[in-house]
């Protein structure tokens, strides 16, 4: 090139800009891998290498709903805290009960309570029509969630429990009845799954929307109610985008349009209920009837502000799985675990039969304060309990120590009931069912083997003011269920090796993808 030529500059800049932008798009991924692993203020926290780089391996599992079996594993190497993904870590150690979700001290410094507030990334408002406002379930400020909460909580006191029984006790005879008839037709074992899901589905609709699923009725699955899981599962998909912001949207497109198809049909059904139960009245109190006086005399009342009609959808939208799946798991694996130790089964029926000689004199009254029920519902919530894994909260802005480890702000935890619940260092035989953990003596009795037991661990209803609010309810349906089966039928475990339930073996997506239970049920012979 002669000196006089101009020289080039758009040939020499387009190069540069092109480096640039790839030097940035290999860079950037490369660097933050290495201050995630090497710079991170989580780096000193116990983890696997691939875990403690990207997010990736953590969405993974969600995804494929080993999560809970993988965290585990990862404890069981690593140690009660584990560093899960970058910004987060997992917690198997009974204390975190008090030091994540129990009130905090009120700190003058900073002129709050060190809350751990819910992570937005799991709980933040979607698209969906019932997740577009935040619901009791999924409110993330304390004080909006103080108000929904106050709106909703008369329908689940003691007192509205008692007003309720008469109806819940029709539901469960009709179980009984239906199971008998399922027994007396066919020789064939019995999938009680099913049946579980039947009766808790249809007190929920009867006390949720003034009607019944009619699951019981018709001894066959609501359409909607056979795909309501799909809809938990839509959930775990739209919060794995939200990892990566940049792509949400693109990562959006590849959700299965299958289980989008379950997110909208949901949000159809909840809609069409809710609107149908507001036009009439309905003598008994029942979840809606709080809501109802809350939208007539909220305004001329200052201390209950109505929700709005957004509100109500996206409160029923958690609330038909927040009230149905947990419970029919939480019976699903407790019966599973009966008919694996038929000596403990027994047990159960000879205190429930000789308790009661009539099975209409079975009532929450009478069960409340049974010993063994309450054991051996205890261990199956131990064992099986519905909510394996309470989903994540966020450390305060100052930071926090959690469990004797200090955690800065922002840092996201997850706490794992299911390894806390199965780990031998809490734990006698800490795999084995075996309800007499919970007997008073063992508590104060220095020789039994339970006497070590960390009960304090045990939280299947969590701690402190996000507590289940309908835990009275679920009470009294694990009461009323387990005593009647237990009073008219004889269960027994499936002769095909093959159709024995494994727990462990189930994928959870927020709550348990519970599998069949088969079990042969004999009508008791009653004299
Ligand atoms: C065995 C059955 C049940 C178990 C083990 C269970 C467990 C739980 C757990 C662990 C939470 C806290 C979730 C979190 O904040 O991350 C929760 C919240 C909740 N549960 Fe339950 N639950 C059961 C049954 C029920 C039933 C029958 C209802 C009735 C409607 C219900 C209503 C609720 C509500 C409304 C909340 C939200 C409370 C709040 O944030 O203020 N649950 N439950």
């Amino acid at each position: 090139m002669d000196a006089t030529s101009p020289p080039d500059v758009g040939v020499q800049k387009r190069p540069s800009i092109a480096i640039i932008l790839l030097f940035i798009i290999i860079a950037y991924p490369v660097l933050k891998v290495l201050y995630n692993v090497y710079f991170h203020p989580l780096s000193k926290i116990r983890g696997p290498l691939l875990h403690s780089a990207s997010r990736i391996p953590y969405v993974l599992s969600l995804l494929k709903g080993w999560s809970v079996q993988d965290f585990q594993k990862l404890h069981q190497r690593y140690g009660p805290i584990v560093r899960v993904a970058p910004n987060e870590v997992s917690i198997a150690q009974p204390e975190v009960w008090n030091d994540v979700f129990q009130l905090r001290q009120y700190n003058e410094a900073v002129r709050h309570h060190h809350e751990f507030l819910k992570d937005p990334v799991w709980w933040q408002p979607h698209a969906s029509a019932t997740g577009r406002v935040a619901n009791i379930l999924t409110a993330i400020d304390p004080e909006h969630h103080a108000r929904l909460r106050k709106v909703i909580a008369p329908a689940f006191t003691s007192r509205a429990l008692k007003a309720q029984e008469s109806f819940a006790q029709r539901y469960v005879n009709l179980l009984v009845e239906r199971v008998r008839e399922a027994a007396i037709a066919s020789e064939d074992e019995i999938d009680m799954k099913d049946w579980f899901i039947f009766t808790t589905f249809d007190i929920f609709g009867d006390l949720g929307f003034g009607e019944s699923f009619n699951c019981l009725q018709d001894s066959r699955y609501h359409p909607w109610v056979a795909r309501i899981f799909g809809s938990v599962k839509a959930v775990v998909w739209v919060v794995s985008t939200r990892y990566w912001p940049a792509l949400h949207s693109l990562l959006l497109m590849c959700i299965p349009p299958s289980i989008q198809e379950m997110a909208n049909e949901h949000r159809r059904q909840i809609e069409d209920k809710v609107r149908r139960r507001m036009n009439y009245e309905v003598e008994r109190p029942d979840v809606f009837s709080p809501l109802m006086t809350a939208r007539r005399d909220g305004k001329s009342n200052n201390k209950l502000v109505a929700m709005t009609m957004d509100e109500i959808d996206a409160l029923f939208s958690s609330l038909v799985n927040a009230a149905s799946e947990t419970t029919a798991t939480t019976l699903t694996g407790t019966l599973n675990c009966l008919v694996q130790n038929p000596s403990i089964r027994n047990i159960l029926a000879t205190e429930i039969r000789g308790t009661f000689d009539d099975q209409s004199e079975i009532n929450i009254d009478a069960l409340r304060d049974l010993p063994y029920l309450n054991q051996v519902l205890k261990e199956g919530l131990r064992l099986c309990t519905p909510v394996p894994w309470v989903l994540p909260r966020q450390t305060p802005p100052e930071g926090a120590i959690v469990c004797g480890t200090f955690l800065p702000g922002g840092t996201s935890i997850s706490t794992q009931a299911y390894t806390m619940n199965r780990n031998p260092e809490y734990w006698h035989d800490a795999e084995s069912f075996l309800p007499e953990r919970w007997a008073p003596e063992a508590l104060t009795d220095k020789d039994s083997p339970f006497y070590k037991d960390r009960r304090d661990g045990f939280q299947p209803f969590l701690v402190g003011s996000r507590a289940c609010l309908g835990q009275h309810l679920a009470w009294a349906e694990l009461w009323l269920i387990t005593a009647k089966l237990i009073w008219n039928f004889d269960f027994e475990q499936s002769k095909d090796p093959e159709r024995r339930l494994k727990w462990e073996t189930q994928k959870t997506f927020m709550l348990v993808e519970t599998q069949p239970v088969w079990v042969k049920v004999r009508p008791r012979a009653l004299a």
